[in-house]
């Protein structure tokens, strides 16, 4: 059976899949959760964010020099330096205190004189001054409480600087919280695959993957082949989404199917036609979204593409990053597949696509050598292709 894209079971077209899974985001739209700076970085502001302070904070220095109050020449009274008590006193016209860039500036201070323009000569200074100048006062920047980000604004590193300077310690944010199952008894965790042995690839290369489109991965756990231990972890799951790993075929290990089944969840993609990664899997159990990821990593990458990252980012109400609208030619002995969606990880080069090779299901080598997958269309004869970005 080819890719059909109807709702009577078997494979949906790629396109189709993708849309499915954001469709299931924007039903099933993560909650805004308090999350500490250091944790909130990619993720999306779920409310609006307000200065707990002014910017600045306190009437300061601008420039390293002398903090003076009314017309020149002035007497000077003492120094300042960031961070150091200003005199209590405050200045009184025709005084100075040297200071540095960024400390407290005395009460009654009208400018600062940088040092570059300041003639100093005994106990006194003079120099050309314009009434405030030089000084960074209270509040001029931002005011107390005014609202400085916007809701759906992305954390990048400078909100997270900003947030820090306004008093925050923690940010609100919609970030999807994603629990991972790597599911197989064959595979390890640390060592050489072997005899029979498979390293984990996937549970390493999801994290980021989650983080890209905004979501965070809560826990990732092994199990091995048992069907009720993936029964038990799936009904026990808190997470807004749950990524199973592998037992997504149909071989006597793989029970993902025949437990959602079990537990009466509603499936939404049952396969996609894409090549690789077309036994994923997206399903909705009470709170929570499941993914099944096939167990080959590179099809478990395409898998992770097609549908987690849109999943992510429609519940995070932010744009697929991987998405890219503008079609670019493709270089080299691309071969259609007659009626699934082709994904060849390819390197930007110039603005075309050029294959990379080493893009076998099993391995993550074309991938990790790649920028993006050029997404070939079933029957495709040459001409213009889409790309999907790789983190
Ligand atoms: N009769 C059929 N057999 C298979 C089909 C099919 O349509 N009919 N599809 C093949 C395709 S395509 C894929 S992909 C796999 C999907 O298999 P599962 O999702 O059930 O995964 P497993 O059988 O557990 O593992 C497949 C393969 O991947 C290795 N693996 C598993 N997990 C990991 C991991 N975390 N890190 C690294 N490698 C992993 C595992 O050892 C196997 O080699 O089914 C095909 N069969
Ligand atoms: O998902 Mo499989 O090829 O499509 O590895």
């Amino acid at each position: 059976m080819g890719g059909c894209g109807s709702d009577r079971g078997g494979p949906l077209d790629w396109p189709a899949a993708r849309d499915r899974a954001r469709g299931a985001g924007e039903r099933a739209a993560a909650a805004v959760r308090e999350v500490p700076l250091a944790q909130a970085l990619g993720a999306v502001l779920g409310a609006d964010v307000r200065a707990l302070t002014g910017v600045p904070a306190f009437d300061a220095s601008a420039m390293d020099g002398f903090a003076v109050a009314g017309p020149g020449p002035w007497k000077l009274v003492g120094a300042g330096l960031a961070g150091a008590p200003v005199a209590a006193a405050g200045l009184a016209p025709g005084e100075a205190v040297e200071i540095a860039t960024g400390a407290r500036v005395p009460k009654g201070t009208e400018a600062v004189l940088p040092y570059e323009l300041a003639e100093r000569s005994g106990g006194r200074v003079s120099g050309p001054v314009r009434a405030g100048r030089h000084v960074r006062w209270t509040g001029e920047e931002t005011a107390p409480g005014e609202t400085v980000l916007t809701r759906g604004r992305a954390v990048g590193p400078a909100v997270l600087g900003l947030a820090a300077s306004l008093g925050h310690e923690t940010l609100p944010v919609l970030a999807p919280r994603v629990g991972v199952l790597v599911t197989g008894a064959e595979v390890t965790t640390s060592g050489l695959s072997g005899e029979g042995l498979v390293r984990d690839a996937i549970g390493p290369m999801l994290p980021g993957l989650v983080a890209w489109a905004g979501g965070r991965v809560a826990r990732t756990v092994h199990l091995d082949d048992d069907r009720g231990a993936l029964a038990e972890a799936i009904a026990a799951a808190d997470t807004d989404v749950l990524v199973v790993c592998g037992s997504s075929s149909k071989g006597p290990a793989d029970h993902l199917r025949s437990v959602l089944a079990d537990l009466g969840a509603e499936v939404l993609v049952d396969g996609v036609a894409c090549r690789p990664g077309h036994p994923q899997l997206l399903a909705r159990r009470e709170g929570t979204t499941v993914v099944g990821l096939p167990g080959n990593p590179g099809a478990a990458l395409v898998a992770a593409l097609t549908l987690v990252v849109p999943l992510l980012c429609a519940m995070a109400g932010r744009p697929d990053p991987a998405a890219d609208p503008d079609p670019v030619p493709l270089d080299g002995d691309v071969d259609a597949h007659p009626r699934d969606t082709r994904l060849v990880a390819v390197r930007l080069e110039r603005g075309r696509a050029v294959p990379v090779g080493h893009d076998r299901p099993a391995s993550l080598r074309g991938a990790a050598l790649a920028d993006a997958y050029a997404v070939v269309p079933p029957g495709w004869s040459g001409g213009a292709v889409e790309l999907l970005h790789l983190p």
